[in-house]
């Protein structure tokens, strides 16, 4: 009888992590950023208002941050769900066409990458020789927000979805869009922002039950370095995401840096999965005036003197969330790559 040998989930993370050389640079924030290029988003859809009225320009955002050493870049498919799409009049069909777009961009701007690369119109790695370019390895995580992101209310930073929002509304919420995403050629599914542990349940009895067969990240928001922003243990959700074969990354996202620490020590104590950190720049997002209040932000260079702390408390994966830019990806890309033992770099 022959056996066949199925690879874990867990080994896509594992060797691509190993070819990277231990430590993966994230993207950083993709609506904030596609705002600074004069995109306004002021629309229940945020960044995948983009998708519809310049997806040339989310291209162009992705491609910033390959240049600047990202290893993955997300989607934009944050707030982008067919229930968001139909309020605008759009068809289920139109939707997912919508979703698979999102993906589709940021593969195309991995192709643009890698041919650049190739031609060496970019001094990616700064080669002494000049002639032997190599490329950094990148993988397209395809980005679900909370079912906070959708209302578009700020609740995937209160977590408080009231009493009416259960379990299965959840599940059934999200099943659609995990199911279109899962199927659009992303290596992996991108769980952000996740404010509570019955949304980080629901993804994965989703992922269970829908075998989803890309693995993904679970990814939490704090706002006071122990607990995810609903008041839920940190510790609580990164167990449900341990538990969950499909899931291959746990972490952090869009949290002061000052909080990210002690997170990462709360998650190592309960699990072995890589650790993923990508947090925002320090600034508070302002509901219901709908901005960025000034203030606490710190600056690049203060954000990257925390990154080698992280990895010494466990963290594989660091980019950036909401206010960071290619400036700050690469000063992160920097900061790991002296870190990094990169033994089989992919060479043209
Ligand atoms: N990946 C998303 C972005 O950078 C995460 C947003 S967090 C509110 O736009
Ligand atoms: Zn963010």
């Amino acid at each position: 009888m022959e056996i066949e040998t199925v690879e874990p989930y867990s080994a896509v993370m594992d060797s691509f992590l190993r070819q990277c050389g231990g430590y993966a640079v994230i993207d950083g924030g993709l609506a904030t950023e596609l705002e600074r290029h004069g995109a306004n988003l002021n629309d229940p859809l945020w960044s995948a208002k983009c998708l519809i009225s310049s997806p040339h320009l989310i291209k162009r955002v992705h491609l910033d941050y390959l240049e600047a050493g990202a290893n993955i870049i997300i989607s934009a498919s944050y707030q982008a769900t067919l229930q968001g799409f139909e309020s605008k009049g759009l068809s289920t069909e139109e939707g997912e066409n919508l979703l698979r777009r999102s993906v589709e961009i940021a593969r195309e701007a991995r192709d643009l990458y890698y041919d650049r690369a190739a031609k060496g119109s970019w001094n990616i790695t700064g080669d002494k020789d000049g002639i032997t370019r190599r490329r950094h390895p990148v993988l397209v995580a395809a980005s679900v927000g909370s079912y906070g992101a959708y209302l578009a209310d700020g609740s995937e930073y209160s977590g408080i979805y009231g009493e009416n929002v259960g379990l299965e509304t959840l599940k059934d919420f999200h099943r659609r869009r995990v199911q279109v995403l899962a199927d659009s050629g992303a290596d992996l599914i991108a769980f952000e922002t996740i404010p509570n542990k019955l949304e980080a349940k629901a993804y994965a009895e989703l992922l269970e039950e829908e075998a989803i067969n890309i693995p993904a990240w679970f990814s939490f928001n704090s706002k006071d370095g122990t607990n995810v922003v609903s008041g839920d243990p940190i510790a609580d959700c990164a167990l449900i995401a341990h538990s969950c074969e499909q899931v291959i990354g746990v972490g952090i996202n869009c949290t002061p840096p000052r909080y990210i620490h002690s997170l990462i020590q709360s998650i190592r104590r309960v699990t072995t999965k890589p650790i993923l950190t990508y947090p925002n720049s320090g600034e508070t997002y302002d509901a219901n005036r709908k901005e960025w209040l000034p203030s606490t932000g710190i600056s690049d260079v203060d954000f990257v003197s925390h990154v080698g702390k992280w990895c010494d408390a466990g963290a594989s994966l660091v980019g950036g969330c909401c206010r960071t830019n290619p400036n700050t990806i690469r000063a992160i890309s920097k900061a790991l790559s002296s870190r990094s033992n990169v033994a089989s770099p992919v060479e043209f």
